[in-house]
């Protein structure tokens, strides 16, 4: 008997949250299922994302989907975006952030009030101009790793290019970083953190779709809890060992910080030595800075790569840009060279305009908002800013679909700021997207100059020639 009333008393309650947040917000959205909510339109085999994005052109620029008892606000509008993203009051993560904040802690990406405005304003400095300067050395380096190992390739069919990116990109951040070489192209050493951070991922993105999987009983009974966990022990192996190293190296003195006569020191030297965060804190941020600072590198690049295959005149293109701004080719890049490789930047731009690597971001608001469209939000609300759409919007970009890098040159536009927005923008944008752009930039151009790359049936896949041009 305890048991039914308990039981009623918690139905009431879902019922009564779900539709008086339903009757203030007055969104348009696909029709309900009770309990569930539209539990059922993620059940099919697309990605998630396209089922989203269907929506946008049924419902419109701004729509409701119901996950259990978890309202999703899904926002495409730029000016309405604007006001949200630029607003320092509004930086709070939205709830589906839950499911990965057992993992990054209360790092950067997940952390929000006080911790995280104090915590930006410290880290920020450690990706200064003059940090990055002294990182393109270590981008040098390791892209030529790369770039010798793709020549076992040359010739040999077909082969998935991003294995080869990824390592590449996660010696770069824990390098740069993180102040010590993991050497992961050569030694093959983080196999199982890469094949974690995988399961890590898709484990969270699911628990967002699947419904099944949110109640905390259920997911502890299904088999992702125990792949999760155990995924996450090896990841903070790795994470753990690279602040082990780098204090030891730091006390030892056998690597002395570049710029430690500097207030400038890189990211974990800095945490290490300048600031008093506790060891919990370190050990979240060096989480999210390993995580946010290859994945997502790793994704624009192999990307770059696609487009870059299927569009023989923009290699050509890229190439000749190249051969003119690096006519050495043994001399590495500096900021001012790598700033005029303008074509090449705005097809890393057409790229990430198409496929964000970052394709939603949520925020939870914390008070009433009243958007420009009219549209009147309630405090406590969950909103998702769903950036692969925006980016899509034919009424800004003509065509959108089509890869057009030459899009960028139009003025008009700067007219939407806040149409293209694949760092995010705002306080809480990306911390890290000036280091992406020059990885992405010397990435592609020790490439491009060596080899040609061929297209192929899948986007993921790629064969090269030897031929530079
Ligand atoms: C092409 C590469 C990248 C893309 C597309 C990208 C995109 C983004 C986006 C969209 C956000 C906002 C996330 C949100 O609001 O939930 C973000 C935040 C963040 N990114 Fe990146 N990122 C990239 C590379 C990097 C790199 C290389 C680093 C590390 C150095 C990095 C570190 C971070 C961190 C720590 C945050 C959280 C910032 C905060 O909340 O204050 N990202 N990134």
């Amino acid at each position: 008997m305890f048991g039914v009333t308990i039981f009623l008393f918690v139905l009431a309650f879902i019922i009564y949250e779900r539709y008086s947040k339903l009757k203030i917000t007055n969104l348009n959205g696909p029709k309900l299922i009770p309990l569930i909510g539209n539990g059922l339109e993620f059940l099919t085999n697309e990605d998630a994302l396209y089922v989203l994005y269907r929506m946008v052109q049924k419902y419109g620029n701004i729509y409701r989907v119901w996950l259990c008892n978890d309202l999703y606000i899904i926002m495409t509008n730029p000016k309405d975006i604007e006001v949200l993203l630029n607003s320092y009051k509004h930086i709070m993560k939205a709830f589906s952030y839950k499911f990965v904040s057992s993992w990054l802690g209360n790092g950067l990406i997940t952390s929000h009030g006080d911790t995280w405005r104090v915590h930006r304003k410290l880290l920020t400095p450690t990706f200064h101009f003059k940090i990055l300067e002294n990182s393109i050395e270590i981008i040098h380096r390791n892209v030529n790793i790369l770039k010798n190992s793709l020549e076992r390739e040359v010739g040999s069919g077909e082969f998935d290019i991003h294995s080869y990116i990824e390592k590449c990109s996660l010696d770069i951040i824990i390098e740069t970083a993180m102040g010590i070489k993991m050497n992961v192209q050569t030694s093959n050493e983080a196999k199982s953190y890469l094949n974690a951070v995988k399961s890590v991922t898709n484990i969270s993105v699911s628990r967002i779709f699947k419904v099944w999987l949110q109640p905390e009983f259920f997911y502890k009974m299904s088999n992702y809890s125990k792949i999760f966990d155990e995924s996450l022990k090896q990841m903070e192996d790795v994470s753990k060992n690279v602040i082990t190293s780098r204090r030891k190296e730091l006390l030892e003195k056998t690597t002395p910080t570049p710029t430690s006569e500097t207030k400038n020191k890189p990211f974990l030297d800095f945490l290490l030595t300048e600031s008093n965060f506790t060891d919990d804190e370190i050990h979240s941020e060096v989480k999210s800075f390993m995580f946010a600072g290859h994945d997502t590198t790793t994704s624009a690049i192999c990307f770059c790569i696609g487009q870059i295959a299927k569009h023989g005149d923009v290699q050509d293109k890229i190439y000749d840009e190249i051969i003119q701004i690096f006519p050495d080719g043994e001399s590495y890049a500096n900021i001012q060279n790598l700033n005029k490789l303008k074509y090449m930047e705005n097809v890393i731009k057409e790229t990430l305009r198409l496929y964000p690597t970052v394709p939603m971001i949520g925020r939870t608001i914390l008070e009433d908002v009243v958007l420009p469209s009219g549209q009147k939000l309630p405090a406590n609300s969950n909103i998702n800013i769903f950036i692969y759409s925006i980016q899509r919007n034919p009424e800004i970009f003509e065509n959108p679909d089509e890869f057009i890098p030459e899009r960028f040159n139009d003025e008009k536009l700067k007219q939407y700021p806040y149409a293209f927005i694949p760092f995010s923008a705002g306080p809480r944008n990306c911390i890290g997207q000036r280091l992406a752009m020059m990885e992405i930039k010397m990435t592609l151009a020790t490439l491009l100059r060596s080899y040609r790359l061929l297209a192929t049936k899948s986007l993921h896949s790629s064969t090269i020639s030897n031929d530079g041009n």
